[in-house]
């Protein structure tokens, strides 16, 4: 799968999530781009014009980088500090980035989280009104 990666630092968390990218045979879309709002934004922007997949932010909390990332149009981008957050993001709410605190998250969980994120299909067809929903308020704005 082509997943795009963009990381406002570097540390232990960062490296292992990209090993695990690489080790699973994902291709890396990196977006180079800074601040945090510019690489969450650039991120979204690569999977909503189809460059990825899927795409994972990472920054000190996370939180900045999914709300940028959450501007785009096509962009929904969920904030998981566990499998189980990861799961329903995909399963209840579609999402397409990830986004992980590159502080909080030690470098083997955010490896369970990534991996419950990439594993689990999107949207379960339970949730398929509220989904049409969220994405429709993309063009509401
Ligand atoms: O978590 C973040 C945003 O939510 C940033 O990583 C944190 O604020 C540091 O950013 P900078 O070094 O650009 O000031």
């Amino acid at each position: 799968m082509r997943i795009a990666f963009a990381a406002d630092d570097s540390n232990a968390t960062t490296d292992a999530v990209l090993a695990h990218l690489a080790a699973a045979g994902h291709e890396v879309v990196r977006v180079d781009a800074l601040p945090w709002p510019d690489l969450g934004a650039g991120v979204g922007r690569a999977v909503a014009e189809g460059r990825a997949e899927l795409g994972v932010v990472m920054c000190w909390t996370g939180t900045g980088t999914a709300i940028a990332a959450n501007k785009v149009p096509g962009a929904l981008a969920a904030v998981a500090w566990d499998p189980w957050v990861a799961r329903g993001a995909r399963l209840w709410n579609d999402a397409n980035v990830l986004a992980m605190s590159l502080k909080r998250l030690a470098p083997d969980v955010a490896v369970e989280v990534l991996r419950a994120f990439l594993e689990t299909p999107a949207a379960d067809p339970d949730e398929a009104e509220n989904i049409a929903r969220l994405k429709g308020l993309d063009t509401n704005r």
